[in-house]
């Protein structure tokens, strides 16, 4: 016999010899449905709680870790160098192993510099960056900036015979004027925008260029006014702050998070403790001698 059309099939509750004709199939349809949306309910929740877990914030994978890792340059008196005895010390390295504490975390350094340091951060490397860090839009586009523990400015120093000699940009400008500039960091950048006439030397070695300075061999840098000041300092009568009306920019520095509110929160929350307390002014002033 031929086959009733599918139509009839349909309006006969099932193909001939279906069991699950009529009532019975729709009954079973309800069941499949209603173990299908239990199902589809335990994934729901298995991959929610999956994700909640993969996406534990960089403050609750430190405190998993037990550890906080630091990235400094270890080169930029007072924030971030190296003692005597090759130690990394300085106002925000005394920060950081404060932070970690309040964390309730240890602080593990990892050395990076002014050029590769966006990559290392990028990459994983460590979870906060510190050591006189100047907040700019390219850094504050990978991960989070915290609250700022310093205002500063570029300023030039030079030999102290010089000091009222390059107090303007254009007189520092000249095609005789040797400029010298650490590389990697903002003040390389400010110094390949503004001097276009004066020979720039990029030094590789952050920590004795000023030395090339009092020896000579450069004439000038614009740094950080905070560094300006120090190394006017610890070179007395050789190396002066160059008389400028005002500094050529103005910055803050803070230190650069892996993006996590919750770190955030945290390390605003440390950092404005430091500052109203005077901690933080104790620790700069202390690393300034
Ligand atoms: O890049 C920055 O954030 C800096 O402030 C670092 C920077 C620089 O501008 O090169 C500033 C002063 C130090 O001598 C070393 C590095």
């Amino acid at each position: 016999m031929a086959a009733p059309p599918k139509m009839a099939w349909r309006a006969a509750g099932g193909p001939p010899g279906d069991r699950f004709a009529g009532r019975s199939r729709n009954r079973l349809r309800g069941t499949m449905v209603k173990s299908y949306l239990a199902a589809a309910a335990l994934v729901a929740l298995t991959l929610t709680a999956s994700a909640a877990w993969a996406a534990d914030g960089a403050l609750a994978e430190i405190q998993k870790a037990g550890v906080i890792r630091i990235g400094t340059t270890g080169d930029y008196k007072p924030f971030s160098y190296k003692g005597a005895d090759g130690s990394l010390t300085g106002a925000d390295i005394s920060m950081a192993k404060d932070l970690a504490a309040s964390l309730g975390v240890k602080a593990e350094f990892v050395t990076t510099t002014w050029k590769t340091m966006l990559d290392d951060f990028k990459a994983g490397k460590f979870d906060v960056a510190l050591g006189g860090i100047t907040v700019n839009p390219a850094r504050a586009e990978v991960g989070d900036f915290s609250v700022s523990n310093v205002s500063d400015g570029k300023r030039p120093i030079a030999r102290c015979a010089d000091k009222d000699k390059y107090t303007t940009l254009e007189a520092i400008d000249q095609p005789t004027v040797r400029v010298i500039v650490n590389p990697g960091g903002t003040n390389d950048k400010f110094a390949h925008q503004h001097f276009k006439k004066a020979p720039i030397e990029v030094f590789p070695d952050n920590k004795v260029i000023f030395g090339q300075i009092a020896a000579g061999k450069a004439d000038v840098m614009v740094t950080d006014g905070v560094e300006v000041d120090l190394q006017s300092k610890l070179n007395a009568g050789v190396l002066c702050p160059v008389a400028v009306k005002e500094p050529f920019t103005h910055f803050e520095n803070a230190y650069l998070l892996r993006k996590d509110p919750a770190l955030k929160a945290a390390v605003d929350a440390f950092m404005r403790k430091e500052l109203d307390s005077g901690n933080w002014k104790k620790k700069l002033d202390a690393a300034m001698q």
